[in-house]
């Protein structure tokens, strides 16, 4: 045996066979020997991937199950699955029973593996505010976290407070008013939409704590401490996916257990001076506005009311009239057609981090550099605008590729998730097949940028105007012309602008300035979808920012990079963690990675 303060190293049995076992620091690894003492087949585990080392042959599924032996040691880890095709790289809990010759022995291998995963899993939650919306998706929300979720938190040592909501937005309001002392993180089971509620509390809560106002689109944000975990369990989980490479939930729960950390890119939109709601995937006009509207008649369809609403959608072939004008992100550093994916350990993204918060002098509590002379002053308005104007079928804001089980590669398949910029794809006018194309280019290997009617840029900020005299105030009042909003309330509690959609856009913004978030789509009932049997097709859309319809159409959107933080590290490369058992071409042809 040999061992220090870092080191051990001992044969070990595992089953009947013997393996030279080793701890030195940041590695855990046992090597079978054969009979002539040679090495054979070497298993390594990193000491940030360990989930939990037990006294005794503990079994986990389908429940915990100790038994007791004075030998015998367990340790979990997280193993790693690729089921092939681009179908992302899944994590699962792996386990491996030791037998040592003595107590003694056990007894260090298991007070060094657990002072070796303290000393080197700095960043682990130790305890999580968890919120389970019991509706969202195919509302198995209660279920994934009981049976699949909390059973791991528990062998992990996190300790959980837990909320079943019972009505939208309640998470959203705990974050911003309730004591979060002690908590290392906040967590939802749901799908996008509560993860727009953590997000909503979680900055707002931020900006509170630091006297900055969300409404003026020229402050520097304060990024936020407080780290957000997706238990994904909704319909889309786009973030979810787009974060992580899969919506699995055992694999979210081992991200969040072992406290990765993967920065976001969050855009705030508003409208005149108001702050109106932030996005991290989409704020989209157009297509993607109108499928959400429609989606909220059928949400008894659940998850299929997307594509019935798309078909809908697409065979009302509208296109709407605006002025988009946008601010360029700096050409050298990316483009949006360079081919290329963020994956996890991006490099694009990690010096955007050096760039974002270049005088990073000091520590958060999470260990995370930022900078103390946070540049409140610098004009994030630097730079030309440029214009486009005419009539488009949609025009889509997205701060990552915005992939999802619908879309592998996602809306824009080479933005970053953290580079502080956003992708603006405009679709212009064309004819019904031209659009499929487009549309069902997001679904294979084909570049949905490569036709003539469609552009892409990467950009700062983004502003949209509808023709003169298509404002809110026109659209509330004239009933024609499929801008009405309905006074509707469907009794699933408060929303953040309130209930009631009634009234003038004054009224409106004054709500917004009240209560400072938007309400959510179950208040945004703008009945100006009727179908492809419409007898006359509305001058305006709607925006759909994140999954929830926005009452304004006049909005400015501006990237706030590197706002939040996740408990997530990014895509895992199919090709780099299985170990070539796919090729990249097998994963979208024309991908590189950034290495
Ligand atoms: N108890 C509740 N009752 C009603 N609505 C709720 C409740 N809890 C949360 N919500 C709201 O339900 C909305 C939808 O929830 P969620 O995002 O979890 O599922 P989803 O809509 O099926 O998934 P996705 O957003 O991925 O399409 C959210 O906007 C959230 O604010
Ligand atoms: C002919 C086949 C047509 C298929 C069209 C597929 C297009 C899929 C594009 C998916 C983009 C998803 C963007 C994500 C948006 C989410 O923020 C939001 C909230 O969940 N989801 C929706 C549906 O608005
Ligand atoms: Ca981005």
């Amino acid at each position: 045996m040999d061992t220090d303060a870092h080191r051990l190293e001992s044969s070990l049995w595992v089953g009947r066979k013997r393996y030279r076992a080793v701890l030195n620091g940041w590695h855990f690894s046992w090597t079978l020997l054969d009979k002539q003492n040679r090495d054979r087949k070497t298993v390594s585990v990193p000491v940030s991937e360990l989930i939990g080392v037990e006294e005794g042959q503990v079994e986990f599924q389908p429940q915990k199950k100790v038994t007791e032996t004075d030998r015998d040691f367990t340790v979990f880890s997280i193993k790693r699955h690729c089921k092939g095709g681009g179908s992302g790289v899944f994590w699962t809990l792996g386990r491996t029973q030791f037998y040592c010759p003595s107590r003694d022995l056990r007894d260090r291998w298991v007070t060094q593996l657990r002072n070796a995963l303290k000393t080197h899993s700095p960043s682990r939650p130790h305890r999580l505010l968890v919120f389970i919306n019991p509706f969202g998706g195919k509302k198995r929300g209660r279920k994934i976290y009981h049976s699949l979720v909390a059973p791991l938190f528990e062998l992990a040592g996190i300790s959980t407070h837990v909320v079943v909501t019972e009505r939208a937005n309640q998470a959203r309001d705990h974050i911003l008013k309730k004591d979060l002392t002690g908590f290392d993180g906040v967590v939802c089971v749901g799908g996008d939409g509560m993860f727009s509620e953590l997000l909503h509390g979680v900055i707002g809560r931020t900006q509170q704590e630091a006297g900055l106002s969300e409404h003026d689109p020229t402050v520097t944000l304060q990024p936020c401490d407080l780290h957000i975990g997706i238990i994904p369990a909704g319909s889309t989980d786009c973030v979810c996916f787009a974060t992580v490479g899969v919506n699995d939930p055992v694999t979210s729960t081992l991200h969040i257990i072992i406290g990765d950390s993967q920065p976001l890119d969050v855009c705030s939109v508003h409208h005149t001076s108001l702050f109106v709601r932030y996005s991290v995937s989409l704020v989209g006009y157009g297509f993607y506005g109108d499928v959400l509207a429609e989606s909220e008649r059928y949400r008894w369809m659940g998850p299929l009311r997307y594509d019935f609403s798309g078909c809908m959608v697409f065979l009302s072939n509208r296109s709407y009239r605006g002025k988009v004008y946008f601010l360029p992100a700096d050409s050298q550093l990316s483009s949006p057609r360079d081919n290329t994916r963020c994956f996890a350990g991006c490099h694009v993204c990690s010096e955007s981090t050096e760039r974002l918060f270049p005088q990073s002098d000091s520590i958060s509590h999470t260990g995370f550099l930022y900078s103390t002379q946070y540049s409140q002053h610098s004009s994030p308005w630097e730079g030309e605008w440029e214009t486009v104007e005419g009539e488009f079928k949609c025009i889509s804001l997205t701060c990552m590729s915005s992939c999802c089980p619908r879309s592998p590669l996602g809306l824009s398949p080479s933005a970053h998730l953290a580079d502080g910029t956003a992708d603006l794809i405009l679709v212009r006018d064309t004819h019904p097949l031209g659009f499929l194309t487009y549309l069902h280019r997001h679904t294979n290997s084909q570049d949905q940028f490569d036709l003539p009617f469609v552009e892409v840029h990467r950009v700062k900020a983004v502003r949209f105007s509808p023709p003169p005299g298509e404002d809110e105030a026109e659209q509330l009042d004239d009933p024609d012309s499929g801008g009405t909003v309905m006074a509707e309330d469907d009794g699933q509690g408060e929303t953040a602008a309130g209930g009631d959609w009634t009234g003038s856009a004054q009224h409106l913004s004054a709500r917004v300035q009240e209560r400072g978030v938007v309400g959510t789509k179950k208040r945004a009932k703008r009945d100006f979808l009727c179908g492809p049997c419409c007898r006359r097709s509305p001058s305006v859309s709607v925006w759909n920012c994140d999954g929830e319809l926005l009452p304004f159409t006049e909005v400015l959107c501006r990237v706030h990079g590197q706002l939040v933080r996740l408990f997530a590290r990014g895509i895992e490369e199919e090709f780099v963690t299985c170990n070539g058992t796919l090729g990249k071409k097998n994963f979208k042809g024309r991908y590189i990675t950034h290495t």
